[in-house]
């Protein structure tokens, strides 16, 4: 099973350790309800990756890694298991000579956050919502000194390991199959991210003061959600789908989300970034082989999704807790 003990170890002493409370009990129930089904299929492909030390390596720019002594019949044998591991949503990755090109560029939202916030350079970092794992190998590329990231999903939890293992079992950052709303108050990290994840929250001001309950004080909050067009008083509540998805409950225009984090008692709220989702950000790959954004929007009117609503907008806003 995947061991994350080692993560307990790393945080026994220092600002994370009062999560040692509720952690470990809250993991093995987790192992005991996991053991079964798809997940032991992919824990196979897991265990057959192997471990790599990379001799070329970016994180910085990418995510790359390489040594020139792989024959072609090993780099076939990583691609194979990586496969085993799809759909691959969140990337691109380079291992080894495999490029999995997955669903979403996640690089290009990367590169429209990194300039906004503040420096990552030695800080403690939580991922909300991480996926698998691509956004937290970049935050350690920007010399981040520790990341954890959550996310319920089994899948990504096991392409997050698969990565780190072909990065030679690099300790820094780490993944925890928990959802937001069961970390206890940690007031522990410098900054949180939590991007694509506030229109899955069923109660967006709550997510809101749980993400604030996790940063220290003086820490940043980087949030990245869809929005819609419109004022303070603007706020979309889709019917049952919205460009097909079915979770998603609140999408603000970006003053109105600014206003929220006012009311949730974030300081120096700042919007800084807007973007429509193209095709080309969001497809289907060979990676990733279901429909994708191209299937989700009108195909009369890329300005709509199928439902008819604004096709899918997004903006980061970047505040403080004092
Ligand atoms: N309660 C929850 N707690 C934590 N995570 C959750 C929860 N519910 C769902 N998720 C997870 O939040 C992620 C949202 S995707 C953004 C990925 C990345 N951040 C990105 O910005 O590319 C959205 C998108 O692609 O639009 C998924 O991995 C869910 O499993």
């Amino acid at each position: 099973m995947i061991d994350f003990g080692r993560f307990y170890q790393q945080i026994a002493v220092g600002p994370l350790a009062k999560w040692l409370e509720v952690l470990p009990a809250q993991i093995s129930e987790w192992q005991r309800e996991n053991l079964h089904g798809h997940f032991r299929d992919w824990y196979k492909s897991l265990e057959y990756l192997p471990l790599l030390a990379p001799q070329k390596l970016d994180l910085l720019h990418s995510v790359t890694a390489d040594r020139d002594d792989i024959s072609d019949r090993h780099r076939q044998g990583i691609e194979k298991l990586l496969r085993n591991l799809m759909p691959w949503r969140k990337g691109p990755y380079s291992l080894y000579g495999t490029h999995i090109n997955t669903e979403w560029r996640s690089d290009w939202k990367w590169e429209r956050v990194l300039p906004h916030i503040s420096p990552l350079a030695g800080r403690t970092v939580l991922d909300v919502g991480c996926g698998s794992g691509y956004h937290m190998w970049r935050m350690i590329g920007a010399g981040a000194h520790l990341v954890v990231g959550i996310d319920p999903m089994q899948l990504f939890l096991v392409q997050f390991e698969a990565v780190r293992k072909l990065l030679n079992d690099d300790r820094r950052a780490h993944m925890l199959p928990l959802g937001i709303e069961q970390l206890p108050a940690l007031q522990a990290f410098d900054t949180v991210f939590s991007m694509g994840v506030l229109y899955h929250r069923r109660s967006p001001l709550d997510h809101l003061l749980q993400l604030k309950n996790q940063l220290v004080s003086g820490g940043e909050l980087v949030l990245e959600t869809l929005v819609i067009e419109g004022d303070v008083n603007q706020v979309l509540v889709p019917g049952e789908r919205y460009a097909q998805m079915r979770n998603v409950f609140f999408i603000p225009s970006a003053e109105a989300l600014k206003s929220w984090l006012e009311k949730s008692g974030f300081v120096d709220v700042r919007i800084v970034d807007f973007a429509r989702t193209t095709t080309e950000e969001q497809r289907r790959t060979d990676w990733m082989t279901s429909e994708s954004l191209a299937e989700f929007l009108d195909p009369d009117d890329a300005s709509k999704t199928i439902e008819g609503y604004p096709a899918p907008l997004r903006a980061v806003l970047v505040a403080t807790k004092p």
